[in-house]
């Protein structure tokens, strides 16, 4: 008897392991103690909505367990009389421990654990430098994916497998916070992808950057828990070429994969091993920022919508995660780590290697970053992608009556302390020289700085 073990796979259709399915087999969905305990209410709303709908397409024949990884698993497995069990390609490292101990533990028993598929067009680890190792810079990888993922096609479509076995823990329903909406992550990703090809994609590259106006795919919390895998994305688009900035989109995403899978530690340890001592600030102090922060209360206003659109929704525009991670880095000074647990906390699509592998971006600390020295000036930000002010209004409610020409300075306007704005909480200038003075120190007491070793 085979198990499709699913993971980060929770769809019907253009899925590799559906169709290795036959009567008598069984799927199931394993809530490990830890996701159930950290997963935030929006991701438990999409896992819910994900698991609801191929629940219904097995005709509730879904085995979904409670249970922890390696050796329990693998005792279940084994009790219903597995042979083989299949599963997708886990990328994060805590996951591929987990796979990796269930996979010793079936072993144990003489069963086989079989990878058949990955949540990305190219697997994390198929690609890699002719030296060796991830790629460091994305132009190169790019320039190697997008050939592989020419012409690539989705798996043809399966009927629901018979599935005999089936031992339930809990109900999909059960996992959805009561104030959640009930989603259907399957159906919403096909709607917004045709939405995307039909009205938005000829427009992307122009207004993929303003946070006002709905450009961009909004496929990236259904991607994560692959209620769409991104071959469907791809066959979709058609002629690749055209969609070039949206197919580089694509790109990143499997370039942080790919990173990952080749550097499990940059989840915690900043990739340029010359920015690892920089001084973070922490305590009373930086603590009261970091909630300003969180909060929206920073008295930027572009910060403030994107850090209250993040609470209200669990998404957050890409260019807004760019302006909100420069400032808690940059002008706030606290450990980009803070900010990206922050952000697992809270966004509905937190991914371990697009959120870590962006957060070093914006940090300066990572792969193919931004170099350290370039600090976003939240103001100009706002006023270059948020021109009318159209996104602050939304979301900053006490700034709904400021004139657009001070929008994005609204300590300049008569009316903000009626309106019960905050001024900013820090001097951009004067923080940004400290920034980069920070950064300088940390380049030059990093072991092998010429100065270091003068120092020592
Ligand atoms: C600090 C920071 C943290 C981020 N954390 C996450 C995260 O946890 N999960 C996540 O999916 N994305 C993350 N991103 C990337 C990006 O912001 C989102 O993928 C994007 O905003 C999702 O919106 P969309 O689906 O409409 O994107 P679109 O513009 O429609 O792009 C299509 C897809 O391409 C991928 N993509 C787009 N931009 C990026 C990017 N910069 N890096 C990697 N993949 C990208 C996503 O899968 C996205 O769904 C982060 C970016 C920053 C700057």
């Amino acid at each position: 008897m085979r198990v499709l073990w699913l993971r980060g796979d929770l769809r019907s259709y253009d899925h590799a392991g559906w169709s290795e399915l036959g009567i008598g087999d069984a799927a199931v969905f394993v809530l490990d103690p830890g996701l159930a305990r950290h997963a935030s209410p929006i991701r438990r709303a999409w896992l819910a909505g994900a698991l609801g709908e191929i629940d219904d397409w097995t005709d509730h024949r879904l085995s979904l367990l409670h249970a922890r990884h390696g050796d329990e698993l693998a005792a279940i497995f084994a009790a219903w009389g597995a042979t083989e069990v299949l599963t997708h390609q886990g990328v994060a490292p805590g996951i591929r421990r987990r796979i990796d101990a269930t996979r010793r533990s079936l072993e144990a028993r003489g069963i086989a654990l079989r990878v058949v598929d990955s949540a990305y067009a190219v697997a994390p680890g198929s690609l890699t430098r002719p030296e060796g190792g991830a790629w460091r810079v994305f132009g190169a990888f790019w320039r190697q994916w997008r050939p592989a993922v020419h012409g690539l096609g989705p798996f043809e479509a399966t009927a629901p497998p018979s599935l005999a076995v089936t031992e339930r823990h809990f109900e999909p329903a059960d996992l959805r916070p009561p104030d959640q909406p009930l989603l259907t992550p399957q159906r919403t990703a096909l709607e917004r992808l045709e939405r995307f090809v039909d009205s938005r994609l000829a427009h992307y590259a122009a207004d993929r950057d303003r946070p006002a106006v709905a450009a961009t795919s909004e496929l990236s919390p259904a991607l994560h828990i692959g209620a769409i895998h991104p071959r469907t994305i791809l066959a979709a688009l058609g002629d690749l070429d055209r969609a070039d900035r949206f197919v580089r989109e694509l790109a990143w995403r499997e370039f942080y994969a790919h990173a990952l899978w080749h550097h499990p530690d940059l989840v915690d340890l900043e990739l340029d091993p010359t920015l690892r001592q920089i001084a973070w600030d922490e305590g009373d102090e930086a603590d009261a920022r970091f909630r300003a922060w969180c909060d929206g209360r920073t008295g930027f206003p572009i910060v403030d919508a994107g850090m209250r659109e993040l609470a209200a929704t669990g998404w957050l525009h890409n260019r807004v995660r760019m302006i909100v991670a420069s400032l808690l880095v940059k002008d706030l000074h606290l450990d980009w780590r803070r900010g990206a647990a922050w952000f697992e906390a809270t966004l509905a699509d937190a991914d371990i290697a697009s959120n870590r592998g962006n957060w070093q971006w914006v940090a300066g600390t990572g792969l193919d970053a931004a170099p350290y020295f370039r600090v976003f000036n939240p103001t100009l930000q706002g006023k270059k992608f948020d021109p009318d002010g159209h996104y602050v209004r939304r979301w900053v409610p006490e700034l709904r009556a400021c004139p657009t020409s001070l929008i994005h300075e609204p300590w300049r306007w008569v009316g903000r302390e009626n309106a019960g704005y905050p001024l900013p909480i820090v001097d951009h200038d004067r923080e940004r020289r400290e920034a980069l003075a920070r950064y300088d120190a940390a380049r030059a007491s990093a072991p092998g700085s010429p100065r270091a070793r003068r120092a020592t």
